[in-house]
């Protein structure tokens, strides 16, 4: 059973993974890598003009065979003149036109936001991407960009795991609220970035009734969200565990909730929080100390 697609705010569809090409794929490796993808079943390509592998991911493209229709190929905006960028980034990937371009970060905009989106509407309304996007936006930039977009975006890729679920909640239920679907990257953290943690309980106990992977278990984790997954790797039997996500059963709502919740528990915030504590003691203290010298001083 394949992935199947996620219905986009302008009609479109667009494939429920992605393989990304922004870890560790140099524009020489980058070929291989998106070939084999392709091969496996990927048909949604996540690449951005800083990668600098554009060329490499078109020459997948090529080499593929397939029909244009049956991929799916997303690049992101990472500064300079928007249209000079959009058509340098066509022609490296020998593409007339893209599925999705998307402003990879706010911080890649000069000037205003909304004045950058205008750039963006120009260029679905000229065809040379079928949707357009964000990525890395904060609920408020989604805000400010609304207040003025003639067209919504119709996606926002962010950072998206069971340890930051807490902190992007609302900014994924305000996005489902217009229609703007959340793409996620580095869902995979709590395995590859801090492993150890709370959620892994959760993970391997889900995994081991399941008959799946930890891995497996994040992206129905993040699939049972209505999210896009974008993942990636050079090994082809990942790809495979990745694709095979398909065929298990959904979570239950227990489930979901016991990796939540083990994710709002996560060591760093919990750091944080006691560090924040620590902070309010010492001002209580500091003030305290303050207000008894100058009794003792002047009383
Ligand atoms: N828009 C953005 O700012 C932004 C930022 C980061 C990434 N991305 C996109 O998302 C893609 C994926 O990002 P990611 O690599 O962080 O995603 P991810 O969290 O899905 O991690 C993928 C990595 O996990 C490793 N992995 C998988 N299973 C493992 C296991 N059992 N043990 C150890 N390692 C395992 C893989 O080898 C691969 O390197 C990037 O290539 C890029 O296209 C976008
Ligand atoms: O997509 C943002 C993360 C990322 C992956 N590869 C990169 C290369 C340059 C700058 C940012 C990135």
């Amino acid at each position: 059973m394949p992935w199947g697609t996620i219905k986009l705010n302008d009609g479109n569809e667009i494939p429920a993974i992605a393989f990304g090409t922004g870890t560790a794929l140099r524009n020489e490796d980058s070929t291989a890598y998106v070939e084999q993808a392709i091969e496996s079943g990927f048909s949604h390509i996540d690449t951005a003009a800083i990668y600098r592998n554009e060329e490499g991911v078109g020459a997948a493209i090529k080499e593929s065979g397939l029909n244009r229709e049956d991929l799916y190929i997303t690049t992101k905006y990472d500064g300079g003149v928007i249209r000079d960028e959009v058509e340098k980034s066509l022609a490296k990937l020998g593409l007339k036109q893209l599925d999705l371009y998307l402003i990879h970060a706010p911080g890649f905009v000069k000037g205003k936001l909304e004045d950058a989106w205008k750039e963006f509407e120009i260029i679905k309304e000229d065809a040379l991407a079928k949707s357009i996007g964000v990525s890395n936006f904060s609920l408020e930039d989604l805000q400010l960009l609304l207040k003025t977009a003639k067209i919504k975006p119709a996606v926002n890729q962010i950072r998206f795991n069971p340890y930051n679920w807490a902190e992007i909640k609302d900014l994924v239920e305000y996005s489902d609220k217009h229609g703007i679907v959340t793409e996620a990257y580095s869902s995979l953290t709590p395995i590859t970035r801090t492993p150890g943690g709370p959620v892994d309980a959760p993970l391997n106990a889900i995994a081991k009734r399941l008959g799946a992977t930890p891995a497996q278990v994040i992206f129905k984790w993040v699939q049972s969200k209505g999210v896009v997954v974008v993942t990636t790797s050079s090994r082809k039997e990942r790809l495979q565990e990745y694709l095979d996500v398909a065929d298990l059963p959904d979570l239950t709502e227990a489930d979901i909730a016991a990796i939540e919740e083990a994710g709002a528990k996560s060591k760093p915030s919990r750091k944080s929080k006691q560090v924040a504590v620590y902070l309010g003691q010492l001002a209580v203290l500091t003030a305290l100390t303050y207000a008894f010298s100058y009794l003792v001083r002047y009383v």
